[in-house]
Parts: structure tokens; C-alpha cells; sequence
């Protein structure tokens, strides 16, 4: 059955091993055309999100479904196929290779090569970059440049939801506010985004919708535009009062 939501993550209990719980009963939605962040302090449980809407830590309960679809239980390779693409966190190009070869790798469950043709030139129109330097050492560009080559790469298998773990993370401010950009790229061009980052006041003036998350919860959510106005959340999480507008208008 289709859904509004392409990615549902219900009353999801998770955790490591015998420790205890990381996500404590956390419900997370995803609607089609959107850019939802999740936001929080340092260890509330949102990379742990990503790691189980991407299957790679199972839940102890509570349900995920994609496009309506129960896929609870299924391991990262049925999530991938079910339509769920996971940029980690980190930098993983691969520098000695090229940018086609690093794109290419996100092709390799892909048999039919027209379609691979098709998706490379999708993700070449989509981010000019890849398609410039397509034949250069992918450890020739700059890491905002490199972070561009890791979306294309999660892009070829057509996701539903792309899930990006702390995308800005070691990039200098024009970089940063390059990626973030074209996050809005993807979502434009029809892939929804579930996004996770450290810098909380410039992914909500990203995002349509943000769930911030204390203690393995959602603590409120909301579109994301009313919750940079929330004096009280300014102050616990976006480090300090809301600003009138945003301050890069031009992405919202
Ligand atoms: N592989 C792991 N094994 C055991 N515990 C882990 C593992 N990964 C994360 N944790 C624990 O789970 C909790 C939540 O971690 P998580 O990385 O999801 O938080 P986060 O909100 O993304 O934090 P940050 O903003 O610091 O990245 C932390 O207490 C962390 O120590």
C-alpha cells in the first residue's frame, strides 16, 4: 500500500549489544519531497537513527516501513533495494580512484548498463562537479567537492530517501553551505532526505520538517521554520535566540 510517508520509523526501541537502549520508543517520519533533519545534543541517538532506517542495527521493536511497505527486519542490502541509500558519516571516497569509478561503485547492484548510463547522467546534471572532474582523482577535490561525489555515488540506485549522516562535518563554512545547497538539489530533483548534523541552525533553515531528539526520543517536531522560532529550543540547542530570518535566505 502506497503512503504519504516514504520512510516510517514507529515507537523504534534500539541499541548496542547488552548496553542500554539508545532510542527509546522514537517515531520518525519521512513525507515524499522532503528534507527532514534530526537534531540534538551529542549522543542522542540520531546517527543511531540512521543506522537503523538503513539496516545495518536492528531494532529491538517498533516497526519501519517504506512507501508503506512493513520492512521491518530487513538487513541493509533489502533496505538498499527497498529504496534506502546511507551516506555515512566521514569522508568515504575513495582518493586514489576516480570520480567516475567512485560513482560507478553505487551502480554495482545495478546489472543493466543503460540504466547505469542514464543514472551517471542524472547525477552529472545534478551535480556539476562529478560532471566536470568525472575523470579525476577523486582525492584531487576539495572534501565539500568530495562530499558532492559520495551524494552522486548514494544516488544511483534511484533511493527513495537519501540518509545523510553529519554531511558539513569537517568542512570549512563555503563549503558547508555548498553541501547544504545541494541537499536542497536532491530533494528538488524528487529524492527525500533524512538528515542528521551537528550544525542544527543551518540544517532547519534546510529542512522542511526537523525532529530534535533528547535522550532516544523525539523531544518536539514540527516544520522546521517554526522551530527556529522557538525561543526555548533556540537557547537548549541552536546555541542562543532565534534570528528574524534565516541567515542564508536563499535556501529556503
Ligand atoms: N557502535 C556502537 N557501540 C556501542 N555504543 C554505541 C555505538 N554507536 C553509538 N553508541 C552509543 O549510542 C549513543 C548514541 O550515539 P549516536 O552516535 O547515535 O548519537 P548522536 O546523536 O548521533 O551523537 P553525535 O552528535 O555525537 O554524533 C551514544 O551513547 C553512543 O556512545
Amino acid at each position: 500500500m502506497a503512503s504519504d510517508h516514504l520512510l516510517e520509523l514507529v515507537d523504534i526501541e534500539a541499541g548496542y549489544g547488552r548496553a542500554a537502549l539508545v532510542l527509546r520508543g522514537l517515531t520518525v517520519r519521512v513525507p515524499a519531497g522532503s528534507v527532514v533533519c534530526l537534531v540534538g545534543p551529542n549522543g542522542a541517538g540520531k546517527s543511531t537513527v540512521l543506522k537503523v532506517a538503513s539496516g545495518m542495527l536492528a531494532p529491538r521493536s517498533g516497526t519501519i516501513r517504506v512507501n508503506g511497505e512493513d520492512v521491518t527486519g530487513f538487513g541493509p542490502q533489502q533496505l538498499l533495494a527497498a529504496g534506502l541509500s546511507h551516506v555515512l558519516q566521514g569522508h568515504s571516497v575513495f582518493k586514489e580512484m576516480t570520480v567516475e569509478e567512485n560513482v560507478l561503485l553505487g551502480a554495482y547492484t545495478i546489472r543493466d548498463r543503460a540504466r547505469i548510463a542514464e543514472r551517471a547522467g542524472f547525477v552529472k546534471d545534478l551535480f556539476p562537479v562529478v560532471r566536470d572532474r568525472w575523470k579525476a582523482l577523486a582525492g584531487a577535490l576539495s572534501g565539500g567537492q568530495q562530499k558532492q561525489v559520495e551524494f552522486a555515488r548514494s544516488l544511483m540506485v534511484s533511493p527513495r530517501v537519501v540518509l545523510l549522516d553529519e554531511p558539513s562535518m569537517g568542512l570549512d563554512p563555503r563549503s558547508a553551505a555548498s553541501v547544504f545547497e545541494q541537499v536542497i538539489r536532491m530533494r528538488d530533483a524528487g529524492t527525500a532526505v533524512l538528515l542528521v548534523e551537528q550544525n542544527a541552525r543551518r540544517a532547519l533553515e534546510t529542512a522542511d520538517l526537523g525532529c530534535v531528539l533528547d535522550l532516544g526520543r523525539v523531544h518536539i517536531d514540527g516544520p522546521a521554520a517554526e522551530l527556529l522560532q522557538d525561543p526555548q529550543l533556540a537557547e537548549l540547542y541552536l546555541g542562543g535566540r532565534p534570528t528574524t530570518a534565516p541567515s542564508h535566505p536563499h535556501l529556503k
